[in-house]
């Protein structure tokens, strides 16, 4: 934290943005579109009967702009345009693709089942897709601003100078929190839609990625930290199933 016309400011006490990795013209460009898609599909809520769908969408708006505000704000030196994490890799691209045609061609063929009217599960199962949504989103933005200059979306090989090992916070509960937001959140997306066929899809993709990104990403931990790293590790949970 530094002062900066008396108020105090968490971003710059770790410098400040590359203008050259983030031109303005994209950067704005980005945001509004985003904000523009986000307004649209909240604005016409009231109109239509697939209300999860535009409600995905709106998340889905949030995810992408919370990832590039919080970077710039908690994360300044490391911010560029890729920051909105709008290309994700292909696989996430397929999997929300296939998600919003598996919504739209359900919807056709099974109105009913896919508002979510037609059993009290559905109802359930929507209610906790967006407690894992919210949860989930919380949990994602908490950890970025915690490990602040200790984050980066892309996995440091190489320790440097300001990477400090993060045990507070929320990192206290969770080993990776950013991670275990971004798991939950992506199948309450998948819940609210009440879609069978991608809710399996993603959870296979995303536990296939965790499992071998968390397993890259605590061997160079290790390495930056020694046994600092160790016992943090044997203390504290994922909370993904099925990893260690
Ligand atoms: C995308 S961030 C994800 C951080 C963490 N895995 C999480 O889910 O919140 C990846 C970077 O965070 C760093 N990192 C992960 N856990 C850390 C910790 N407890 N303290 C400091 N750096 C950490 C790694 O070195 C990696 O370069």
């Amino acid at each position: 934290m530094v002062e900066q016309n008396g108020r105090r400011v968490a971003g710059t006490s770790t410098g400040y943005a590359d203008i050259r990795k983030n031109p303005l013209y994209e950067v704005s460009r980005t945001a509004f579109g985003l904000g523009v898609v986000l307004g649209i599909f909240l604005g016409s809520l009231a109109l239509v009967r697939l209300k999860n769908f535009h409600l995905y969408i709106v998340f889905l708006c949030l995810f992408h702009f919370l990832e590039y505000y919080i970077t710039a704000r908690y994360n300044p030196t490391k911010v560029n345009v890729d920051s909105f994490l709008l290309n994700n890799g292909v696989e996430y691209i397929a999997c929300h693709t296939l998600a919003i045609l598996e919504t739209l061609i359900e919807y056709v063929y099974a109105p009913g089942f896919k508002t979510g009217r037609d059993s009290r599960v559905a109802s359930v199962v929507v209610v906790l897709g967006y407690v894992f949504i919210l949860g989930g989103q919380a949990a994602r933005s908490w950890a970025m601003v915690t490990a602040s200059s200790s984050f980066s979306h892309v996995l440091e090989k190489e320790r440097r100078e300001d990477h400090i090992l993060v045990k507070h916070g929320i990192y206290r509960w969770l080993r990776h929190p950013s991670y275990f937001g971004f798991f939950w959140w992506a199948l309450g997306t998948q819940m609210v839609l009440l879609n069978p066929v991608s809710f399996v899809l993603f959870a296979i993709v995303l536990w296939r990625f965790f499992s071998a990104r968390i397993a890259s990403e605590e061997s160079y931990l290790i390495e930056f930290f020694g046994n600092d790293y160790v016992r943090y590790r044997n203390g504290v949970p994922v909370r993904i199933p099925f990893i260690k």
